[in-house]
């Protein structure tokens, strides 16, 4: 399990994390929501310890993070990291020589499951390829928790539609997963837990099917009523 525990955040003066907590389960997909600039992809970082915090406790499996705990980690960023005039096949490649949780097998499955083609460049791929790439070096890591940033900003349906699908098959297999996005309509029947940031703090968090059951209620339900007051 994933806990975060009344973590606070300040970029110069800028409080952008006043006390956030939420847990994130193991073979459940967690998402977090809010609006733009509120604070979801800090939050991420934070875990990673990418980014240090002012306050508060995150620990992974009851461990605090470190450099130890990337082999149960890993986090997708909104876009891709690699070289543009890297290929595909060179990205796998590479990501296979630098870490030892690198899954040849599923690397290989998520590569014909999104129709990706070794041969291509990155910096020549469509924004859709490109955000396939990112998720599939991401996904083909055999670790417990993965975290992505914005996996479906600025890409078609159909791509949407594709990666969403990753989800339920069982690439995702038991892990965790803490996902950030505005896509909520593409992923809702997916997410197993909402987080719905609201000026540095968490206002709600909910498991979606009780909401639905108990309330009758959507994810975009709530975040209506949240943020219409
Ligand atoms: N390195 C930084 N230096 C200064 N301010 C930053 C830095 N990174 C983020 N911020 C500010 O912190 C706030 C939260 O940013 P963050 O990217 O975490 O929000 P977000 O909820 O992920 O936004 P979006 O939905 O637009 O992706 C924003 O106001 C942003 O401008």
């Amino acid at each position: 399990m994933i806990e975060v525990k009344g973590i606070g955040k300040k970029y110069g003066r800028k409080h952008v994390l006043r006390e956030v907590s939420f847990t994130a389960e193991k073979g459940q997909i967690t998402c977090l929501i809010g609006i733009n600039g509120v604070g979801k992809s800090t939050v991420l970082k934070a875990i990673m310890g990418l980014t240090p915090v002012a306050s508060g406790t995150i620990l992974i499996d009851g461990r605090t993070v470190s450099s130890q705990l990337y082999d149960k980690i890993t986090f997708i960023p909104d876009s891709i990291t690699m070289p543009p005039n890297m290929t595909v096949d060179a990205c796998m490649q590479f990501m296979k020589d630098y870490y030892a949780s690198w899954n040849t097998k599923r690397a290989a499955e998520l590569a014909g499951f999104f129709k990706l083609n070794g041969r291509d460049r990155v910096g020549e791929l469509s924004k859709g390829n490109a955000a396939k790439l990112n998720l599939l070096l991401g996904l083909a890591l055999d670790v417990d928790y993965v975290l992505m940033d914005e996996p479906f900003s600025g890409i078609d349906m159909f791509s949407r539609e594709q990666i969403a699908s990753v989800f339920t098959s069982h690439l995702i297999e038991e892990r965790g997963v803490i996902i950030t996005t505005h896509e909520i309509n593409d992923i809702e029947h997916l997410i197993d837990k909402v987080v719905l940031l609201e000026n540095g703090l968490v206002r709600r968090e909910f498991e979606t099917e009780e909401v639905r059951l108990q309330e009758g209620k959507s994810v975009m339900d709530v975040m209506r009523e949240v943020y219409n007051g």
